[in-house]
């Protein structure tokens, strides 16, 4: 028998080292020091993912924590954009550096990379986990307590490399409420135990409109079920988001640091409990 080489792929045998669990974990940066790490999953693109990961890093950095995110959802990256961040990232010997956003919060994406940012990124499923997996590797993430990745959306074999790569704390669903929630919330639950990584809670995004006339609330997607679900796979509600205009202009002009609203602290306060840094 040849020697080990240590990769199962490219060998037959059927050894202690096939058999053993392998932890596939990429390496940090020796400059990065990561404390917390939470992925926001959805199961399809555009039901809020992107704003669900920007407010959350936000309202944590409001309470005094370095926070950052990496921007894993590279087909569709729009964390930058959120910011207002039109630099692009630069490099030294030691690393890729993040841009820091106004109020300190350190940002990696494809976008800060893109000669032009509306250029589409047409790359395949290996290219597109590689370079999540060196935003992890090659950034150098300076003293962040809690990193929120914004995952690409669904549940296919691009989120599940990142998954596989990035050393998870919990993860946190966002779901509209005229979605096909349980199933979403089956699929996140059954990949997070797959990993072994424990859910956090559910985001119910575009829950509602209250009436800024009358107050009254309307559910535009029709009623929640998300208590229901949340209960039924032994998790909690974090949030219950309403449809807000001036959120989806805070998000679309770049300022989602001056956004003014409480759906997010009952989120935060389950982090700080879950998650201690
Ligand atoms: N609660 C909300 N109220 C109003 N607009 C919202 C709300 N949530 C999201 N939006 C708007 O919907 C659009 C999609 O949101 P977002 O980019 O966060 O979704 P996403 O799930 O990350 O999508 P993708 O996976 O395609 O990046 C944005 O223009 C955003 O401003």
């Amino acid at each position: 028998m040849s020697e080990c080489t240590h990769d199962c792929s490219s060998c037959a045998q059927n050894c202690a080292s096939r058999t053993a669990p392998q932890d596939l974990h990429e390496k940090l940066n020796d400059l990065s020091s990561v404390k917390k790490v939470i992925a926001v999953v959805s199961g399809k693109g555009g039901v809020g993912k992107s704003l669900v990961t920007s407010a959350m890093a936000v309202e944590l950095n409001r309470r005094g924590h370095k926070t950052a995110i990496l921007d894993a959802d590279i087909t569709g990256p729009s964390i930058p954009k959120a910011f207002g961040i039109t630099e692009r990232a630069k490099g030294n010997e030691f690393g890729i550096i993040p841009e820091t956003t106004k109020t300190g919060i350190d940002i990696m994406s494809v976008n800060l990379l893109l000669e032009n940012t509306t250029d589409p990124v047409v790359w395949r499923g290996p290219v597109i986990s590689g370079t999540v997996k060196q935003f992890w590797s090659e950034v150098i993430w300076k003293d962040v307590d809690y990193m929120f990745v914004d995952m690409p959306p669904g549940t296919g074999d691009v989120p599940l490399t990142v998954f596989q790569s990035i050393p998870l704390d919990g993860i946190i669903v966002v779901a509209s409420p005229q979605e096909l929630v349980s199933m979403i919330v089956s699929k996140a639950v059954k990949m997070a135990e797959l990993m072994n990584v424990p859910i956090l809670g559910l985001v119910e995004n575009m829950s509602y409109f209250k009436c800024p006339d009358c107050g009254k609330e309307h559910k535009i997607f029709g009623d929640s079920h998300i208590d229901k679900i949340a209960a039924e796979y032994g998790t909690r509600v974090l949030a219950k988001v309403p449809i807000d205009p001036d959120l989806a202009k805070s998000v679309d002009t770049g300022t989602v640091e001056l956004f003014v609203g409480d759906w997010f602290e009952n989120a935060a306060n389950t982090i700080e409990d879950e998650l201690k840094v």
